[in-house]
Parts: C-alpha cells; sequence; structure tokens
C-alpha cells in the first residue's frame, strides 16, 4: 500500500508523515534534503540551478517509486513525484525562471517516467494558507529557506489548489491544517487519524476534470 503526503512548503508533511507512520506502523520514505547537491544553492540563485535541481528531485522520487512498487510493505511517502511536475517545474518554467527547453527536456523525462508510475492508494494534501506556512518555516529556521519570499510560496499554493482540484490519479482526502496542531495536540492527531482511517475505507467519488498542463499545451498547438 503507497500512502503519500502532498503540500507546500512548511504544511508540515514530514511531521505528519511519521505521526501517521508511528500510528499504523507504516514505513516513511522521506524527501531528499539532507545531502541535496543542489537545494542551498537553488534558493541563492534560482535560475542557474534550477534544472539541476529538478532533475535531482525527479531522479530521487523515481527511485523511491520503483521502491515502493517493488515493496509489499506499506510506505508512506513525504512529497509525491506529480508535485515535482505539476507544481514545482512548472511553476519554474512559467515564472520564467526555466527556460523553455530545460522544461521540456525535464518534461520529457517525466512522460518516460509516468509509463511505469502507479498513482499512491491515498493521498493526502496538506491545504494550508500563507501565515502558517511562514510560521512554520520560520520555525524549523533553515539558512537555505530564510529568503523564501512570499511570491513564490504563493505560486506554489496556486499550482496546489489546480493540481488537486483537477488530481485525477486516485483517492484524495483534503486537510485545512491551518487551525491542526497534530505535532502537539493529541486531538487533533486523533482527528486527522481517523478522516485517514475513513479515507482508506471507503471510496471516494470520482473526480471530474482530467490532470493536463495548459501552458505547454497552448505552446505546442
Ligand atoms: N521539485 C522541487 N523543486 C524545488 N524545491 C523543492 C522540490 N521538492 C522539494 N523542494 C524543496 O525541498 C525542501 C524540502 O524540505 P522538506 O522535506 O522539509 O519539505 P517541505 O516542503 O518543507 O515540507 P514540510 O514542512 O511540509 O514537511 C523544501 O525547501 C522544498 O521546497
Amino acid at each position: 500500500m503507497h500512502i503519500a503526503v502532498t503540500g507546500n512548503i512548511g504544511a508540515g508533511k514530514t511531521s505528519l508523515a511519521k505521526k501517521l507512520a508511528d500510528h499504523f506502523g507504516w514505513e516513511v520514505l522521506f524527501e531528499a534534503v539532507e545531502g541535496n547537491p543542489y537545494l542551498a544553492d537553488f534558493y541563492g540563485d534560482m535560475p542557474r540551478w534550477a534544472f539541476h535541481l529538478q532533475l535531482y528531485f525527479l531522479k530521487s522520487r523515481y527511485e523511491q517509486v520503483l521502491q515502493i512498487q517493488q515493496s509489499n510493505k506499506r510506505i508512506i511517502q513525504d512529497r509525491t513525484i506529480y508535485e515535482d511536475a505539476y507544481i514545482f517545474a512548472q511553476n519554474l518554467y512559467e515564472g520564467g525562471i526555466m527556460s523553455e527547453n530545460d522544461y521540456l527536456t525535464y518534461k520529457g523525462i517525466f512522460d518516460l517516467m509516468m509509463t511505469s508510475v502507479k498513482a499512491p492508494d491515498l493521498t493526502i494534501y496538506l491545504k494550508a494558507d500563507m501565515p502558517k506556512l511562514v510560521s512554520q518555516i520560520k520555525q524549523r529556521g533553515r539558512d537555505f529557506e530564510a529568503n523564501i519570499s512570499i511570491e513564490y510560496l504563493q505560486d506554489l499554493n496556486r499550482h496546489y489548489d489546480n493540481f488537486t482540484e483537477s488530481y485525477t490519479y486516485g483517492k484524495l482526502l483534503i486537510l485545512d491544517v491551518n487551525e491542526l496542531d497534530y505535532l502537539n495536540n493529541a486531538e487533533d492527531l486523533a482527528f486527522v487519524i481517523n478522516q485517514v482511517d475513513k479515507a482508506l475505507l471507503y471510496e471516494t467519488p470520482p473526480r471530474p476534470k482530467p490532470l493536463t498542463i495548459p501552458s505547454l499545451f497552448d505552446k505546442s498547438e
């Protein structure tokens, strides 16, 4: 079984993945942050390092997907391969930070990978507004994230909204985490566990719109 936690920077994915793994006895696969050779450089000079960083995350996320698909364990993944392409890479391309050639090369590799990627059985979207994201990013105090702009976070949130509205890959549980503190508050954690339990048990209605990348299609037509 494959569970995935998705959401913007600072939404609280890593903490929730750990809590759910403890509760349900799942294994956790974390994001490639420690030892990532491009992340700090990327935040210092996005146009210079965007393509390198995207390829690095894509490679490490694809490794995780293969690991999950080859395993018979129950695994919770901290962020999905879809977010790399449909949120981060697309945002960098649309913002003029990643060139069209780089984006098309990246997308070509992503599309090839997608032929062998199976969707998670359940995806949990942690929906958070700016104040929550900003305060959690500040609180964890990573040097390289100190200069993340509000505009970058807002653009990512806009992509997250579009992505989750048209998500068709499988079951999606949307959790508004603005008022939740599942790290320190046992009631909040119990609420989240209950929501996850229900989502695992019941079918969710099919979602209406297919997932597309409009900007790319507009250009190639
Ligand atoms: N494809 C990507 N492109 C650009 N930056 C990325 C990409 N994937 C992850 N990142 C960045 O890598 C870092 C990941 O850190 P981390 O694993 O703590 O996740 P996070 O997004 O901050 O999650 P959370 O606080 O919800 O646990 C963040 O700065 C995040 O924005």
